[in-house]
């Protein structure tokens, strides 16, 4: 396995300093409503100053080359759900290992999942189909309207972000109300729908092992309606002549509760474990698992949707008391593509209520005591929208404070 270490990451590109505008060279960019695409079907050499990367988190170019090394200890762990559902012992075997991957890195890739292999390859090809098409035909989905069925444009944080990524995409919500397939174009309508419906059952699925693991009812994370959203982003990474400059995704961590990806043979995506870059090399047949979480991208994306389901994930992170770990991730551009990948977010159709969320009693003991207070969807809200948080987390004002807890109980 080939990973990146933060400490031996180059230092940070030097811009060539010299100040530009950059609202006005960002709207001039959305303006085009061709994306990241058309600057390359223009056939540019240098990339636009708004895609340079500001953090030195985001470089990994050293004289020129990646800074890479082998570390044989760090990789994405593959689970094989073959024989879930005949065989008891192995249903175990797989519910350990799902344990243990959620526990330590949150991120996996799983085989026989279910999923036909015609059905993935269908679903990119679609996604390529849409992104390929006629840019004057593909620009009239082009919105950064989120209420849209089908929102088409490139970064949905493109504005509010500090450099803009190599990267165009479109996303639909697909459940609880998925949109009228009218609405939905033609070139990939069918496959979205179909993967859309294999994907949810997929999900369904891991939220019952993801239960099972936590030592809960099949059902718990089911019935706490985590499956009831599904948002799925549909990316297209064109080849990027100056690579070390950019990235495919800016380093994050999923807001939502789990995440599906399928991704095709190109590479790039990477996640943090201890601290150093590990590849998600592409397997065939294989789809990435990880488990979202908050705090870095809910700064960057707008919108009350976005917002809303940080917010959800925050409070999930709160039921499952830290148990099982978030991934930041992160996708390197790249000189070859086109890359496509689908990530199918796992997040809730609820709206705020009075219902009371707390951990989740049976993942209490004295040895693992509740790490949050109990609270409301509603109060959590009014909590998150009275601050402005700038980049801390809400969870934070719920978390008890353990010395204190400690003298109540002496
Ligand atoms: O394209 C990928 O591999 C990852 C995309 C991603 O991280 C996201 O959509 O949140
Ligand atoms: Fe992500």
């Amino acid at each position: 396995m080939v990973a990146t270490s933060l400490k031996e990451d180059a230092p940070a590109v030097v811009l060539k300093g010299d100040y530009y505008d950059r609202t006005t060279e960002l709207k001039a960019f959305d303006e085009t409503k061709a994306g990241v695409k058309g600057l390359v079907d223009a056939g540019i050499t240098e990339i636009p100053r708004i895609f340079y990367t500001s953090t030195s988190d985001n470089n990994y170019i050293e004289n020129g080359s990646r800074s890479v090394f082998e570390d044989a200890k760090l990789h994405v762990p593959v689970i094989d759900l073959r024989g879930l559902t005949e065989d008891s012992f192995r249903r175990k075997e797989i519910i350990d290992s799902v344990r243990e991957a959620s526990e330590n890195g949150g991120v996996f890739q799983i085989i026989n999942h279910g999923i036909p292999q015609s059905v993935m390859e269908e679903m990119i090809d679609g996604v390529r189909r849409f992104h390929e098409q006629d840019t004057e035909v593909k620009k009239a989905f082009y919105t950064r309207d989120i209420n849209k069925p089908l929102v088409y444009n490139t970064n949905n944080n493109l504005y509010s972000s500090k450099s803009a990524d190599w990267r165009d995409t479109f996303h639909c919500r697909m459940a609880p109300n998925p949109p009228k397939p009218e609405d939905l174009p033609l070139l990939c309508r069918d496959i979205l729908m179909e993967y859309s419906k294999q994907v949810m059952k997929l999900g369904i699925l891991l939220f019952e092992l993801m239960s099972e693991a936590l030592g809960l009812n099949p059902n718990h994370l089911y019935d706490m309606n985590c499956a009831e959203g599904l948002n799925v982003l549909c990316h297209y990474y064109p080849p990027c002549p100056q690579p070390e400059l950019t990235m495919g995704v800016t380093r994050h961590a999923d807001i939502d509760f789990l995440t599906v990806l399928l991704q095709d043979h190109i590479g790039g995506l990477q996640v943090l474990i201890d601290n150093k870059w590990v590849d998600v090399s592409p397997l065939s047949g294989a789809l990435v698992v990880n488990i979202g979480d908050l705090l870095q991208a809910c700064t960057s994306f707008t919108g009350f949707l976005c917002f809303f389901i940080c917010v959800l994930h925050l409070l999930h992170q709160l039921i499952s008391n830290d148990k099982f770990k978030s991934v930041e991730h992160r996708v390197l551009a790249s000189r070859v593509g086109p890359r496509v990948s689908i990530g199918s977010f796992f997040t809730t159709g609820i709206m705020p209520t009075s219902k009371l969320y707390r951990p989740i009693k049976e993942l209490l003991s004295e040895n693992n005591p509740p790490k949050y207070r109990e609270t409301t969807m509603r109060d959590y809200l009014a909590y998150f929208r009275s601050k402005d948080l700038d980049g801390t987390s809400a969870l934070d004002h719920f978390k008890l404070d353990q010395n204190r807890l400690k003298e109540i109980e002496s």
